[in-house]
């Protein structure tokens, strides 16, 4: 269904081509999963097959790529529309029509279906997602998750013979994207549909796929095998695989369940190690450090303080090959149907307008420095509990969002705010950060009410690496948006950009923020927010696009942020994140918090938001490749 033929694309201006020699064929109604480091040309190779390369990125491919007997280089996207479905990495750029049943029937009306047909396939489709609640909102009103859904419902009405879907469950909560992934499996058994697939949340999608495409390195040539053989090979692989190579089974176990057949003699060696179902040392069950530290009031579970109390030890569980993702360029736009395409158009915020662009570019700072310049591990601010939110509820329209929130963030402490798509997690990141006022109830940030502050004051407070990473970007260079970030931080010239060294270390000062790939636009967002040093540091979703790799470079550095006195809020869906980083968990469920606590208690008992180690060692309480890895050789010291 899909072939290429000797592919090779290089982008104008690039020394070397982004995807080198490719040669497979994909036959029809299979799922393949397509894995590899970031920028090693996963985008650039579902490009080639929905046509929008070189059609709207520009470049040259050599070869010959075929889709249903159709070239893509003589076709162009539009008239590929009837058969291969797009969704990409950023939902948001690929909206036209702006409410949500618009949305799922516009492929269909675009193609000409009969009305009947149309009416039928938006009801299935709204059924299949779980969007039924949302049929009449303004796409512009849903959270990300939602959005997401919305944006692979619309692809799936005009049912396409092939799908190319760009991460494709990178917004959504574990249970939605189970949901969608089964959706996709019961389109390739049911109706014959051919599906490619990117993904760096391996543990989510491995076990949908029947085969896996692997580009192992730039510039490498893409091999094509069985999930099982291309895992025991693959640079990026799930906890799962990791655990599986660690402990030398063969042949590799893929799912939980495989896994867990399998564990009995590694639960052996485990518990001679001394720490069978205890808690392992430096689990996440473990509270943060920090003389001084106090217990957050108000909250369900008080984290206690004390000698002994770390974050998760040991690096990142995973491995860290692959190269850091290369600048990206233009020609984001997704879809031959009609959908916008070609380069996205400049920063700032389309659909949440300046969420924390306003409180951090509009409000500079009039006077000097609220704080003396400080280098990176220098002391930390000396707020001991950076935030509490007490009582507080908010309504969105007619929707009440948040009902009775209480909860407390203790220096030093980093918590994962959890739960389902439109739970309510980027609402109560908004009222910290001072962009929604609650409609009851009271925020207090480093003493202060965020929405009541001039952003000036905040900037050392409070922190917000949007979901959308972009959000915060407008300048044209990397350097001017440094430069920028130093000025309303108040913070000396070159602190920024030496944040950015730190986390970026390849990026050049004159590079575009939007020829950065999705995890470097995630590393300068950062930088920009650290640079004020803010007590209390707010992720949405930090880990969307990232590979294991980079992962594991933003769990050290939000590590030593925490180790250095700051506190940390993510809102996350990536429950090995989570297992990684977070002493505490808070779930929300419609507005409400549902549990609160250390997040081994937490997640463990939770199907949803158990991470794969504890799901195969339960009922230990592991969570982390890292922490199987210490505890047996603890023993093998001992
Ligand atoms: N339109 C473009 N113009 C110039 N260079 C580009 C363009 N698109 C991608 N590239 C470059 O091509 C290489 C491969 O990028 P691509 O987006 O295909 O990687 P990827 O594997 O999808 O990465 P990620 O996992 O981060 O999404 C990168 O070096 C990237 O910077
Ligand atoms: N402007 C708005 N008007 C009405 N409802 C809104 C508006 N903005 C958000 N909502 C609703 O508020 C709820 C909470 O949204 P929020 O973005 O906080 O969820 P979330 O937990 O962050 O979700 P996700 O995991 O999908 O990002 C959702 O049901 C969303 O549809």
């Amino acid at each position: 269904m899909i072939h290429f033929e000797d592919v090779s694309v290089t982008y104008e201006g690039a020394a070397a081509p982004s995807l080198a020699h490719a040669d497979f064929a994909l036959p029809e109604g299979e799922l393949t999963l397509l894995v590899g480091p970031s920028g090693v040309g996963k985008s650039t190779l579902l490009g080639a097959v929905s046509g929008l390369v070189p059609h709207f990125t520009g470049g040259t491919l050599k070869g010959r790529v075929t889709v249903a007997g159709r070239d893509t280089r003589t076709h162009k996207p539009r008239e590929l529309a009837d058969v291969v479905g797009t969704v990409g990495q950023d939902p948001l750029a690929h909206f036209v029509t702006d409410v949500v049943e618009d949305e799922l029937a516009y492929g269909m009306e675009s193609l000409g279906l009969a009305p009947s047909v149309m009416r039928r396939r938006v009801e299935e489709t709204l059924d299949l997602l779980g969007l039924n609640d949302l049929r009449d909102r303004p796409i512009a009103t849903l959270s990300g998750g939602q959005q997401q859904r919305v944006a692979i419902g619309s692809v799936l009405t005009p049912h396409p013979k092939v799908l190319v879907l760009d991460e494709p469950t990178s917004a959504l909560d574990p249970a939605a994207a189970e949901e969608v992934l089964a959706v996709l499996q019961r389109l390739v058994h049911d109706l014959g549909t051919t599906v490619l697939m990117a993904e760096h949340r391996l543990e989510r999608v491995v076990q949908y796929a029947d085969r896996v495409l692997l580009l192992p390195s730039p510039g490498a040539p893409a091999v094509l095998g069985t999930p099982s053989d291309i895992m025991a090979v693959s640079p990026v692989h799930p906890p799962v695989v990791a655990l599986g190579r660690l402990a030398n089974w063969s042949p590799l176990p893929l799912s939980i369940r495989d896994a867990r057949r399998r564990t009995a003699p590694l639960l052996t060696r485990l518990t001679q190690a001394g720490s069978g179902a205890e808690p392992p040392a430096g689990s996440g069950a473990e509270p943060p450090a920090g003389p001084g530290a106090e217990p957050p009031a108000g909250s369900g579970a008080q984290p206690q303080t004390g000698p002994g109390a770390q974050p998760p030890a040991g690096s990142g569980a995973e491995p860290r090959e692959g190269s850091g993702a290369e600048p990206r360029g233009t020609g984001e736009g997704w879809v031959g149907d009609g959908r916008p395409q070609g380069p996205r158009t400049g920063p700032g915020p389309t659909h949440r307008p300046g969420l924390l662009a306003r409180l951090r570019r509009r409000g500079r700072p009039t006077s000097q420095p609220t704080q003396p310049t400080r280098a990176i591990g220098e002391a930390p601010a000396t707020v001991k509990v950076p935030a509490t939110v007490k009582a507080v509820s908010l309504r969105r329209g007619r929707a009440e969002v948040l009902r009775d929130i209480n909860l407390s963030v203790a220096q030093g402490e980093t918590i994962a705010l959890m739960g389902r798509n439109g739970a309510g997690k980027s609402t109560l990141l908004a009222t910290l950060i001072g962009t929604l006022e609650p409609t009851t109830g009271q925020v207090t940030v480093s003493g202060r009410t965020p929405h009541r502050t001039p952003p000036a004051e905040m900037v050392t407070r409070v922190g917000l690496v949007p979901q959308e990473p972009r959000d915060l970007l407008y300048a044209d260079t990397v350097a001017a948006e440094c430069t920028a970030a130093d000025h309303d931080a108040g913070q000396a010239p070159g602190t920024c950009r030496a944040l950015v060294a730190a986390l970026l270390p390849d990026v050049p000062d004159d590079t575009h923020p939007r020829d950065l790939s999705e995890g470097q636009r995630l590393a300068l967002a950062l930088a920009l927010v650290l640079t004020g040093r803010p007590a209390l540091l707010l992720l949405d979703e930090p880990t969307r696009g990232l590979d294991y790799a980079a992962k594991a470079r933003l769990v050290e550095i939000l590590r030593g942020l925490a180790a250095d006195g700051h506190a940390i809020v993510l809102a996350t869906h990536d429950v090995e994140l989570a297992a990684e980083l977070a002493h505490r968990v808070v779930i929300l469920a419609g507005g409400e918090i549902v549990a609160d606590g250390p997040t081994a208690e937490v997640v463990v008992s939770s199907p949803a938001f158990a991470p794969q180690v504890a799901k195969i060692l339960a009922p230990g309480h592991w969570l982390t490749v890292s922490q199987v890895e210490a505890a047996l050789s603890a023993r093998g010291a001992s």
